[in-house]
């Protein structure tokens, strides 16, 4: 699938992998609208975006995940800008096991809400042109984060809350495609806040650094361009791609039916 006048809506889209996602989708010819709550950094990247790639491809919205207003107004507004949307990734995340409400309010239902609002506007059921969702997990959605029992929860959540609605999706006819993102680590300010924000669980930070040895860092780009595969092949609906410094494969899941 080219990307040559396509939409996307990225949520995360300011720093870290939102942003490596959004320039990769623009390099490919995308339109996309980026959704953030952090202005300052939004305002930075947009200012470089113009320069490389015009004004009439990028669309700065801030938008709080945690809000279902601010989703479906921002997303209403890039469908009005671009006319229509095709691709979707629901990126924002945080991690911070003493705000735990926050991290499940961001990281799980701002996935959900971000998931159900882009039905409204993808889904040929409702007037869309179909597309494909993809939704920002982690290894932790594959496997335990001791010193981040919440946040490896909402990680969890998000890939089997996926994998449930690519099922739904090709059930009911959407014409929409959802697969999930599942990055190791990666040099980040989430990543760099992992010490201060694990909470009553601080005491395992050393246990963590010991899955960062395992698992290594992994590159940006790579993290992107597994967005890319999994937007451009329409074979791939229901994934989770698994991209650490070492592996980067589609997870096999047990079958019990
Ligand atoms: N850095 C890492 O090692 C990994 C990160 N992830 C996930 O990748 C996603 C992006 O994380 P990073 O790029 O590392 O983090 P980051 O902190 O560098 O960037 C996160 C972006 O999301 C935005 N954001 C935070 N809360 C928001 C909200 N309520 N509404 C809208 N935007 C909001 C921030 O302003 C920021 O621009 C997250 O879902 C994270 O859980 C997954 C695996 C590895
Ligand atoms: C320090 C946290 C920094 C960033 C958070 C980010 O989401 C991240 O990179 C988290 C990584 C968490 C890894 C957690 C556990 C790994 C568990 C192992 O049991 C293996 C997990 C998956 C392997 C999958 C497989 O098929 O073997």
């Amino acid at each position: 699938m080219s990307l040559n006048g396509k939409t996307a809506v990225v949520t995360g889209a300011a720093l870290g992998i939102g942003r490596a996602i959004t320039e990769l989708l623009l390099q490919q010819g995308a339109k996309v609208a980026l959704l953030d709550v952090n202005k300052t950094a939004s305002e930075s990247l947009m200012e470089v975006l113009h320069k490389q790639y015009g004004r009439e491809r990028t669309l700065f919205l801030n938008c709080d995940v945690e809000s279902e207003e601010q989703i479906k107004a921002a997303f209403q507004k890039a469908a009005e800008t671009f006319g229509g949307i095709d691709i979707v990734c629901n990126n924002a995340g945080v991690l911070n096991e003493d705000t735990w409400e926050k991290t499940v309010s961001v990281n799980l239902m701002g996935v959900i809400r971000g998931s159900y609002t882009a039905l409204e506007h993808m889904s040929k059921l409702s007037g869309g042109r179909g597309g494909v969702i993809i939704n920002t997990a982690s290894l932790a959605g594959l496997g335990p984060l001791p010193s981040c029992p919440v946040y490896t929860a909402t990680k969890h959540a998000v890939v089997g809350f996926t994998r449930a609605m690519a099922a739904a999706s090709t059930a009911s006819g959407y014409g929409v495609r959802f697969n999930t993102l599942c990055p190791g680590f990666v040099r980040t300010d989430l990543f760099s806040s992992i010490i201060s924000n694990s909470g009553r669980f601080s005491h395992l930070t050393d246990a963590t650094q010991q899955l960062v040895e395992h698992f290594g860092i992994v590159d940006l780009a790579d993290v992107a361009a597994a967005v890319l595969e999994m937007v451009t092949d329409e074979t791939k609906n229901g994934e989770a791609f698994l991209v650490s410094a070492k592996r980067k494969e589609y997870v096999r899941f047990a079958s019990f039916v």
